[in-house]
């Protein structure tokens, strides 16, 4: 970008970025420093499962809102329309769902990681498999979230760039080793008010300068930036209703469903109930964030009227662009482009310090405690702070891959969500949904899921095919306009639709079926192997881990052809095998959290008493003691 177009910061800019950090910083340090002082791993970790449904809900949306989102789906809108607005339909289902059936079962088992349900449910090796592919979506996850508002602040003001990153990560990387996940969730808390202030700042001077509502609504209107309801039901179509709106929903799925974030907020809460309704309560602001960006995007086109300024840019993406056009707006109003640049960076801070925070945990609570069962809470916590540190670097050097993928950054987010995502919710589903699948299933869907996700994500990278890229409305606006030849309108609407055939076929799937491909690949593999190696009966299956979703869905069916679906025994009747007291050799081996002695556990109303979930051997004893199959009616 040569100097002569680079915007440049006031004095009042980097006080209020500085101001930013500083507040972050405070809120991190006050949790490091007050109530139990982060000295037990059921504080740093779960924050002592003591949080209101407020800030969790509040924090559930900082985990996913980053700056890839602040500067990506802007850049979307400008140069494809609204289309992507309609991945908001599936914040319906994408919300419910985890709200009354992930939730709880998970809940209910008081797990730490989200990981442990794949031990209790499948085996050990299930669950480092789901630990293991977790890790790997978030530290590439977070190399996006770190590397994009450095770059972006690179490529418009000329700010140094690992500068940036470096200050981004160290700040990040202090509050959360030290501050644990009662930090993290205020300090997200904080950030969501910055992250809202700065994108509404935008939009308001935005439609100022351009005239006001009814100029920006022609503008966006004649300028073809309003897409109607795309129902083609082209897989290959890279954003329709139904890839939004349907593959959005196994998106939001993998994400509020059962990635370790967001679980580890649910779990942090005080009741379930209160969990429930942080879940409900994400709705209206994720929409709310949504809805920002979208205008946002719009706005922007109807004061830049869809003007190419990537040329100024050098060869970054239009994602520098969106940063170079609100910098421009912004010119002259000092602190404005400040506030701007510390919503960035509290998008991406709140990101980045979940991100850690979850790594830390499940690192401590799947790969570590179960081998280490006698450590010390003093130690354990100890470790706990030096992972943080420890992903924190290794992100910083993940920032660097994501400067070599040069595609949109909120492609290449959501492109990793749907490639690792997808196949680690097909392995929940598989788990809750289908008591048959045993573990040698679910280790074999899981590896054919990655598979073939990896195959259809790279091969379009690759081919450079990520769904048929349509031309962007404006140049087909300007092109079809009545001025061009009638060969010449012919000849582009053919090129527009020119379809790919086979493998190149396979390679344009739009990358947001990801997720709902890779998922029914993992239960569908997951399926036929256990059927090849021994399907498992309810009663062989730890109580409190099948959801009978097929039980709910076709309660129409006559009873024996349920007994053959299996899975009839709806949660809640599960609930009363529960009341058992469970042998002592199940304790302590890192998958029921320990609790400090003489810390009575928070009142819930989890079914499950707080020390311990019955092992299957005993389980299936006292059926056959009882004379009971699993799907007699349990009396209540
Ligand atoms: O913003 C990011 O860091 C990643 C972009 C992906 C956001 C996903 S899309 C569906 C859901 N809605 C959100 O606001 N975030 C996630
Ligand atoms: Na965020």
């Amino acid at each position: 970008m040569d100097p002569s177009n680079q915007k440049h910061f006031t004095v009042v800019d980097y006080v209020i970025f500085g101001l930013l950090l500083a507040a972050s910083m405070a809120i991190g340090l006050y949790h490091a420093f007050s109530g139990g002082r982060q000295r037990t791993t059921q504080e740093f970790l779960m924050a002592d499962r003591s949080m209101g449904c407020l800030p969790v809900s509040l924090s559930l949306i900082a985990s996913f809102q980053s700056a890839v989102a602040i500067i990506g789906v802007p850049a979307e809108i400008y140069t494809h329309g609204t289309q992507y607005w309609f991945i908001g339909c599936a914040y319906v289902l994408g919300l419910l769902i985890p709200a009354h059936v992930f939730i709880p079962v998970l809940y209910r088992l008081r797990l730490s990681s989200a990981y442990q349900y794949l031990e209790l449910r499948f085996s050990k090796a299930v669950r480092i498999c789901g630990t293991l592919t977790f890790i790997f979506q978030t530290v590439i996850y977070m190399g996006v979230c770190v590397y994009t508002p450095a770059f972006a602040l690179n490529a418009v003001t000329g700010f140094e760039l690992w500068g940036a990153v470096l200050a981004t990560g160290l700040v990040c990387t202090l509050y959360t080793a030290m501050g644990g996940l009662k930090a993290v969730i205020w300090t997200d808390v904080f950030q969501t008010v910055v992250m809202f202030a700065g994108q509404l700042a935008v939009i308001v001077v935005g439609v100022l300068q351009s005239g006001g509502v009814s100029e920006v609504w022609r503008k966006v209107w004649e300028g073809n930036r309003i897409s109607g309801l795309d129902l083609n039901p082209d897989p290959t179509e890279r954003h329709t209703f139904w890839t939004l709106g349907v593959g959005g929903i196994f998106l939001m799925l993998s994400l509020y469903g059962v990635n370790q974030s967001q679980v580890q907020r649910y779990l942090s809460a005080r009741t379930e109930k209160e969990a429930v309704r942080s879940c409900y309560m994400v709705f209206p602001s994720l929409q709310l964030a949504l809805s920002l960006s979208c205008v946002m995007g719009l706005v922007m086109f109807a004061r830049y009227c869809g003007e190419d300024h990537t040329d100024k840019l050098g060869p970054s993406s239009h994602d520098a662009m969106v940063l170079y056009f609100v910098m421009d707006m912004l010119q002259g109003l000092p602190g404005l482009p400040g506030l701007f640049v510390a919503c960035l960076f509290s998008a991406a801070l709140s990101t980045i310090s979940s991100s850690f925070n979850s790594l830390a945990t499940v690192t401590m609570e799947d790969l570590i405690k179960p081998h280490f069962p006698a450590m010390t809470e003093a130690k354990a916590t100890l470790l706990s702070k030096a992972l943080a540190m420890f992903y924190g670097l290794l992100c910083l050097a993940m920032a660097y891959v994501t400067h070599l993928m040069g595609e949109s950054v909120l492609q290449v987010a959501l492109k990793i969500f749907g490639m690792v995502g997808g196949p680690v919710l097909g392995l929940f589903c598989l788990g809750m949904f289908f008591p048959s699948a045993n573990s040698t299933g679910a280790v074999a869907g899981l590896g054919a899921g990655l598979a073939l996700s990896f195959w259809v994500g790279i091969g379009s990278i690759v081919t450079r095919s990520s769904g048929t890229r349509p031309l962007s409305p404006t140049c087909r606006a300007i092109l079809l306009s009545d001025n061009t030849t009638t060969a010449m309108q012919t000849a582009l609407s053919n090129v527009t639709l020119s379809r790919p055939s086979g493998l190149k076929r396979f390679y344009s799937l739009s990358y947001m079926w990801y997720s709902a491909f890779s998922c029914f690949s993992v239960i569908l593999t997951g399926l036929i192997i256990s059927f090849i190696t021994g399907p498992l009966k309810e009663e062989d299956v730890t109580p409190g881990t099948t959801y009978a979703l097929f039980g709910k869905l076709f309660r129409f069916l006559p009873e024996h052809i349920k007994k053959q679906l299996c899975c009839v025994t709806p949660t809640e009747q599960t609930a009363s095998l529960q009341q058992i007291q469970l042998p002592p050799h199940k304790e302590g081996n890192g998958l029921v959290p320990q609790y400090e002695d003489g810390q009575s556990p928070v009142e819930t109303d989890a079914f499950l008493p707080e020390t311990n979930t019955p092992s299957v051997e005993f389980e299936t004893a006292l059926l056959q003691l009882s004379g009971r199959t699993c799907h007699e009616e349990m009396p209540h």
